[in-house]
Parts: structure tokens; sequence; C-alpha cells
């Protein structure tokens, strides 16, 4: 058993950063919402609490508050801001609405020595004040200490900015160690998990295959699983894993619905069939999406269609396995999050369309998600580490509906072929910049892609007139894809990429950059 720290959410925008730094240091921690029972606060086995920040404010009556368990259980809590708020409320002190609300960046006196911040500091100030630069966002603050707590942190605005009681193991500051603004932060969220709760740092992927694949055996026995596999870093690596855990009896259907990058196909047969032995079941369904996409011009339309027929193609491969129970999907630690209520957003909402999540009941298979656990960074530190190439782990996400939402208004293969080979080359060129740390545009981008916009303008080229269709080019940067901002490509790279297209892919006669950021747009461009 690993020791694990607990977080408890309050509605944190940042919440699932703090389980970032946790997994840094190398504790497994996870995320819950904060209005767990005390009986499952009690059973859980943490070595630690965290309690996150959150939008509400104690001084109103009906606000969250954390199961009274939290705080009888023996084991080290850590408050931070709101967190630090409902511990102070709940143990006996006070807060206040806040006159002034406090947002960014802040300096604040380390005061007194607590076991949290002993030693750690960013500077000392000539009067010999440790000092901490750290990032704030609040507008309450705690007026009075409970008792059996000493001051540990203060800023001018808020006197009561950190809070320690040694003895009982319960620390809070107003605040947001998390994230990476708070300089110190990495060192404070550490020196709690390991120092003050004693968690060994045993969160390591070595060991996390070695459970994992006991854990899919044991799970499975001797049934048969299926698998969606993209191509995509999700559903690949868990793919290598279960092949990893039960050989032969995963089978792999990989759907070309005519809407996938170019040689898509062939690259992931090679990889995963020749290269790694596993079964994958190739279905060329383009004929079937085509024909239901024709004349459909209405994204949401198209993207339902599309969710259909994939749900359709899987109910044909699955009757034809002998023993199919179960079905593995690429599910990763912040789907599980998004979708756990409160998160919810436009990302998750578009993703759960033609997400295989809502399958029928006839098709009646147990779910199997191996990577439920994992942030992306991690599954694809253990897609490398179960051996899948560098290249194919750190991949650019590719939406299950694929070229489906990037031509807009009606699909056609006509559209595809050109939007294929006009994506290619953009993706050729962002590969072959190389800077000194060996970085391509690819690797500096989170996401880019080409767009097929269905009008046409008129041309000159050699001399003759042109009018043929416009491209557009996407590339953005983003940690979490529900916000990205454009990517500022160089000017030589984007006229490069323009010229290639517009050269070599005919009926392509004009370039453009889409230098939207989300919000207001989009990502993708449907
Ligand atoms: N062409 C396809 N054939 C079979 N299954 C697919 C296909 N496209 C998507 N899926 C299924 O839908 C799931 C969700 O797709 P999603 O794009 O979120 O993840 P991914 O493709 O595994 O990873 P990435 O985020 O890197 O693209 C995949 O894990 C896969 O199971
Ligand atoms: O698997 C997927 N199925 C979908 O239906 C889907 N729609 C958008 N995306 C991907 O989600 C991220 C955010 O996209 P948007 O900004 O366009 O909402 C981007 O990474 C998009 O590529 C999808 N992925
Ligand atoms: N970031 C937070 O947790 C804010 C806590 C509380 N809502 C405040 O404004 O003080
Ligand atoms: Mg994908």
């Amino acid at each position: 058993m690993h020791s694990k720290i607990l977080i408890l959410d309050f509605g944190s925008q940042v919440t699932q950063l703090i389980a970032r730094r946790v997994r840094d240091a190398g504790v497994f921690s996870e995320v819950f919402p904060y209005d767990v029972s005390d009986e499952f606060v009690r059973n859980y086995g943490a070595s630690g609490i965290i309690l996150s920040g959150g939008p509400n404010s104690v001084t109103d009556g009906d606000t969250p508050r954390a199961p009274q368990a939290v705080f009888e259980l023996g084991v080290p809590v850590f408050g931070i801001c709101y967190g630090m708020q409902t511990m102070a409320e709940q143990l006996g002190g006070k807060v206040e609405m806040g006159k002034v609300r406090e947002f960014g960046y802040a300096e604040v006196r380390a005061r007194g020595h607590s076991a949290l911040l002993e030693g750690i500091s960013d500077f000392v100030t000539p009067e010999s004040h440790a000092m901490l630069k750290v990032w704030m966002s609040h507008g309450d603050k705690v007026d009075h200490m409970p008792p059996g707590f000493k001051l540990m942190a203060s800023t001018p605005n808020c006197p009561i900015a950190g809070m320690a009681d040694d003895e009982r193991r319960f620390y809070a500051v107003q605040f947001h160690p998390e994230v990476t603004h708070t300089l110190k932060g990495e060192a404070i969220l550490s020196r709690f998990v390991i120092d003050i709760c004693g968690c060994k740092p045993d969160w390591n992927m070595p060991d996390y295959i070695a459970e994992a694949v006991e854990s899919i055996r044991q799970q499975v026995g001797s049934d048969e699983v299926i698998l969606g596999l993209s191509g995509g870093v999700d559903s690949s690596v868990a793919a290598a894993l279960i092949h990893h855990a039960i050989g032969d009896q995963l089978t792999c259907v990989f759907v070309d619905h005519g809407l996938l990058r170019l040689d898509e196909g062939k690259m992931v047969m090679e990889m995963f069939a020749q290269n790694l032995g596993v079964k994958v079941i190739h279905v060329d369904a383009t004929a079937q999406f085509m024909g239901h996409l024709a004349g459909v011009t209405d994204p949401e339309a198209k993207r339902k269609i599309i969710g259909r027929e994939f749900v359709e193609v899987f109910q044909v491969e699955s009757a034809k396995l002998q023993n199919a129970k179960w079905l593995a999907q690429g599910t990763i630690y912040p789907d599980v999050i998004e979708s756990a209520g409160k998160g919810k957003n436009a990302a998750h909402t578009i993703k759960s369309h033609h997400n295989v999540g809502g399958l029928p009941e006839t098709l009646n298979l147990k779910l199997l998600e191996p990577l439920r656990e994992l942030f992306k960074d991690e599954v694809r530190k253990l897609g490398v580490a179960l051996g899948l190439p560098h290249a194919m782990v750190y991949r650019h996400p590719f939406p299950g509906p694929g070229l489906g939402v990037r031509i807009l208004g009606e699909v056609k293969k006509e559209f595809a072929d050109l939007l294929r080979r006009a994506d290619a080359i953009f993706i050729e060129e962002l590969r072959n910049t190389k800077d000194d740390n060996d970085e391509s545009w690819y690797d500096k981008t989170s996401q880019a892609f080409a767009v097929f916009l269905p009008v046409k303008s008129v041309g000159v080229m050699g001399d003759g007139r042109t009018y043929e269709y416009v491209v557009a080019l996407r590339a953005v940067q983003t940690q979490d894809f529900m916000t990205a901002h454009w990517a500022h490509l160089p000017h030589e790279l984007l006229g490069r990429v323009s010229n290639r297209i517009i050269n070599e892919v005919r009926g392509i006669n004009r370039v453009v950059y889409d230098i939207s950021g989300k919000p207001p747009a989009t990502i993708e461009w449907e």
C-alpha cells in the first residue's frame, strides 16, 4: 500500500494542481468533493488531508464545511485559502468578510517557527524577516485564530495569512502553495506531505506498472477485453498496459471513419499489430460514416452522427468475439474530476459527445479504465516506460470525430483529402524547427492542425486565375485545454507552411492563421 494524501475540494479553480504538486513530490494523492461522509474520511487511509480553496464565503450561513472527522482522525491537516477559513471557523476561530480583496502577487512574512515553514523563504529583509513570494486570491480573512494555534505568516492586508498548531499538526495558509507563482509552493507542500505526514515518496512508474498489471489480471480473469484504439495518447497507453497484463485476451478495434490524419491507419497498424503484437481489428468504416454525414452541415448533428456510428461499429465488432465481457477505455484523471459534478465546462460536454461512455445497455460490457488515476503527463511517462516510442506518446491530442469537426459544414471525401495533405505539411514543418534545446515548435505547442473552410477565393498562380478553397492554421498552447493561447509562431515558419500548402495541394490557394484565444473561441472550429 502507498501512503496517500486525501484532498477535499471546495471548488477552487486550481484544486487539481494540489494533487499534481503532491504527486510531483512522489506521493500519491486524490481529490474528492468536500461533502464526503465522516465514514469515508475515517476509512480512506490518508496519511494527511489537504483542504482546497473555494469560491464561497464561510461567513455566509449555508456554505461548505469539512467533515468533522477530518479534525478528529489524528492525521495532519493543511488548509489552503477557503480551506484555512473553514478550518478556523470549525475549530473555534473567527473569519470576517474582507474589505479589500487581494489578488495576485504578495510578499508574506514568515513569523515565528512552525514545522511547516521552518527554513523556507525566498529572501530575508534587512530586519532579518524571512519572506515568501506568493500568489493570493481571496476576499475574506481569518480574524481570530482558534485555540491552540499560533501565527505562522502575515501580510499588511492580511495579518493572519498562516496559522499553525504544531501539536495537533494542523496548518493553514491564506495564499496558494499549489500555483507556480508561489515560488516555494512545491517546497511547502513537500514539507507537509513528506516531513509532517511522514509519507514515503513511493509514487513512481515502475511500481505503478506492476500494481496496475496485477489489478487488471485480477479484475479480468479469463474474460476477453475490447478497446477502441484511436492512435491517440490515452487509448494507446491503455492498450499497451492492458496488453502487458493479459496479452491475447485483449482485442483492439481501430475505426477508420475516413476522417483520420494522413497515414494514421498505417501508423497505428504498424505500431500495434506489427511491433507490439497486439490484436488489432482495423475497421474501414469510411463508407458508413461518409454516407450518414452526407448533406449534414450542423456541427452538433455531425458530432452526434459520428458518436452513434462509433457505437455501431463497436457493437458489431464485440459481437464477433467469443467472450468479450469488458470494454477498456483510456479515461484519465482530469476526465474523472471534470465529470464528478462541479467542474463541468464546455470542453467536457463537447468531449462526451463522441465518447464511448454513452454505450447502450445491449452492449453488456463492464468498463475497464486502468488510467483513471493518472494525469496526462503521467500517462505519457507510463507510455514511455511501457516501451511506446516517444513520438507517439508526445503526440498532440486528436479528437474522436477527427477531421469531421475540422471541415466546416458538410463533410466530403474530397475536402478530407485536401485537408489531410495540408495538415501533414503544417505538422511536418512544425517538427522540422529545432531550437538550441532540440525542441521544435511541435513540442512547444499543445495542439496544432489545419481547418478546411468551404469558401472559395480568387488567386493568381502561374499567371492564371485560380478560384479555390481556404485552409486555416490553428496552433495553441495550453496546460489543460480548457483555456488556451494562440501560439506566436515565427512569421518565416508560417510563410513556409503557407507556400508549401498552396504549391503542393492543388485546390487550396489561400492560407490564414487563427489568432483567437480560448475563450472566447474554442480550440476546434466546430
Ligand atoms: N478512430 C477511433 N477508433 C477507435 N476508437 C476511437 C477512435 N477515436 C476515438 N476513439 C475512442 O475514444 C476515446 C476518447 O478519445 P480521445 O481523443 O479523448 O483519447 P485518445 O485518442 O485516446 O487520446 P488523445 O487525447 O491523445 O487524442 C479513445 O480513448 C478511444 O477509445
Ligand atoms: O476526443 C475528443 N472528442 C471530441 O468530440 C472532441 N471535441 C474537442 N476535443 C478536444 O478537446 C480539446 C478542447 O477542444 P475545444 O476547445 O474545441 O472544446 C481539444 O484538444 C480538442 O481537440 C475532442 N476530443
Ligand atoms: N481562493 C479562495 O479559496 C477564496 C476563499 C474565499 N472565497 C475568499 O474570497 O476569501
Ligand atoms: Mg484522440
